[in-house]
């Protein structure tokens, strides 16, 4: 299969003629191929928004919604079919797949329903016989640049709210995962979003993706990646004063009370440090735990790891599938050299698989290491795969401060029966999302998603905050007295 981009309404060629591999990570295999376009793709993707979102922004919002509502009964009606691909392209899990759908799917609804609000504001005016209101506006064309670990959610999360909002989209998805590209913008078409509202152009970060940043007609871009990329592109953006919203790495922690239901936290902390084999930007890396508890929860972790069972996602017992390639493999693999450098324990793992079925896809052991300071590498640098590091400590305040202590503030967890705990984690965790008696991943799409520090720029996906990304506010007054009033000179009359 040839993947193509999606312009205009039509599937083309790249401007290069160049194409790369897609590889299943469970197998190695190729499955298809993914257009490497060039500079000249986006400026083409991008005249043809700037023409079709003028129309777009005319179309009345719950008739844009309407689309939006036919986009989620598609996705609804090809959920299996679609996280079965996504499986296959990205590795996760089958389970993970299907979730990462619903996630599409929630979001098409819940923005639908935006096109019905899209709530402005209105206020008294400071004189008589006159109104005054603020609007959301469409800023025009809307630059997307994704990562692999979600390949379809997140791609939702910003072109739903942009497109009910009434913009125009040119999406760059990561090179990885370019299938569930295609299949949104089939959906997009089937259910007759005009052409010319959303495109895909597939290529590498540095020739498509920059261009996309550097297009004088991209009004906005929302990206979602690693921590590196994000700082490039704020600068560059800074530069040329273009609104930038990203979302970024993290480094998240659960936090384990000597209160905490010990079952409740390994099955939080499992599920969230090994779910996606450890590539959610959400996923725990980090254990906080009180120090009368941590023989017992590394007991029970060890207990709850030694079941896991990894391989291909398609398999329907399979509990942790692959990492994204070879490159993963090794920067994981890394990380754990220096964990075991630093004078970390390993409790369990610490290995690439290359026997047997693992072979020829890339599977790396579920890690746990122990007895971890906070200002080792491991526990303050992303790794992105299946390695979690335990850290004891002797109260809350300290669990605090060490879950703080990060240069990223994407997400926490607390395990606790104590509800005076749980009000000063709330309080006092410096993340975008906190989870009580949960582990760190499972984000509603109803909710503002992002974070803190490193892991955000003051933006948040998801939610109602999200319109914010693709709107700018306008103000209007509306002078209905007949005469010349001036505000702030006339105001005893
Ligand atoms: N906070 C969040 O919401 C969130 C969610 C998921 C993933 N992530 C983060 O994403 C990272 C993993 O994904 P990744 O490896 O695909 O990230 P990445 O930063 O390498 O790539 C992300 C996207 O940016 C593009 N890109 C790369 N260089 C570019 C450049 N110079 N200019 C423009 N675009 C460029 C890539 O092609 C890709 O589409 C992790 O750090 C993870 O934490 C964050
Ligand atoms: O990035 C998308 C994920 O769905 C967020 S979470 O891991 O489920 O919180």
């Amino acid at each position: 299969m040839k993947i193509q981009n999606y312009i205009n309404g039509e599937w083309k060629e790249p401007s290069t003629g160049q194409f790369a591999p897609v590889i299943n990570p469970a197998t190695g295999e190729t499955i298809a191929e993914v257009a490497m376009s060039g500079p000249n793709d986006i400026d083409e993707a991008v005249q043809a928004a700037k023409e079709a979102q003028k129309q777009w922004a005319l179309v009345p919002a719950p008739k844009r919604a309407e689309i939006l509502y036919k986009v989620g009964m598609l996705l609804k009606e090809r959920k299996e079919q679609l996280a079965r691909m996504l499986t296959m392209e990205m590795g996760k899990v089958i389970e993970e797949a299907r979730g990462e759908v619903q996630e599409g799917i929630d979001m098409a609804f819940y923005m639908a329903g935006e096109g019905r609000r899209l709530f402005g504001d209105t206020t008294p005016s400071e004189l008589k016989d006159k109104f005054a209101m603020s609007v959301r506006t469409p800023v025009g064309v809307v630059g997307i640049i994704t990562p692999w670990n979600f390949p379809i959610a997140i791609a939702t999360w910003k072109s739903f709210p942009a497109i009910v909002a009434g913009n125009a989209v040119v999406w760059k998805p990561a090179p990885e995962t370019p299938i569930m590209a295609q299949e949104l913008a089939r959906i997009f078409e089937e259910a007759g979003l005009p052409p010319g509202v959303f495109h895909v152009v597939h290529g590498d970060g540095p020739t498509v993706g920059n261009a996309l940043v550097e297009h004088p007609d991209v009004k906005v871009i929302s990206f979602t990646g690693s921590n590196e990329v994000g700082r490039m592109i704020a600068e560059k953006c800074g530069r040329l004063l273009k609104k930038v919203s990203l979302e970024m790495g993290g480094k998240n922690a659960v936090i384990v009370m000597d209160d905490a239901d010990l079952t409740l936290a390994v099955d939080g902390i499992i599920w969230s440090a090994f779910g996606t084999s450890g590539q959610r930007c959400t996923a725990c890396s980090r254990v906080i735990v009180h120090e009368r508890v941590k023989q017992e929860l590394e007991r029970r972790l060890l207990e709850a790891v030694k079941t896991l069972k990894i391989g291909n996602g398609l398999d329907e017992t399979v509990k942790v599938g692959p990492v994204i390639h070879e490159e993963a493999l090794q920067k994981i693999d890394r990380y754990v050299r220096i964990g075991v450098e630093e004078g970390a324990k390993l409790l369990v793992g610490g290995y690439i698989l290359r026997e047997g079925d693992y072979a020829r896809g890339f599977y790396y052991a579920p890690t746990i290491f122990t007895d971890v300071t906070p200002n080792m590498r491991i526990a303050r640098e992303e790794i992105f795969g299946p390695v979690v590091s335990i850290i004891s400590v002797r109260s809350l305040d300290e669990a605090i401060a060490v879950n703080n202590s990060v240069d990223y503030g994407l997400s926490s967890a607390i395990f606790t029966r104590d509800v005076n705990n749980v009000f000063r984690a709330m309080r006092d965790l410096d993340t975008g999302i906190v989870y009580v008696n949960a582990g760190t991943t499972g984000a509603e799409i109803h909710l503002p998603f992002g974070g803190t520090k490193g892991t955000g720029n003051g933006h948040r996906d998801s939610g109602v905050a999200a319109l914010d990304v693709f709107t700018e506010w306008r103000s209007i007054y509306v002078d209905f007295s007949g005469k010349l009033q001036r505000a702030q000179i006339d105001t005893d009359d």
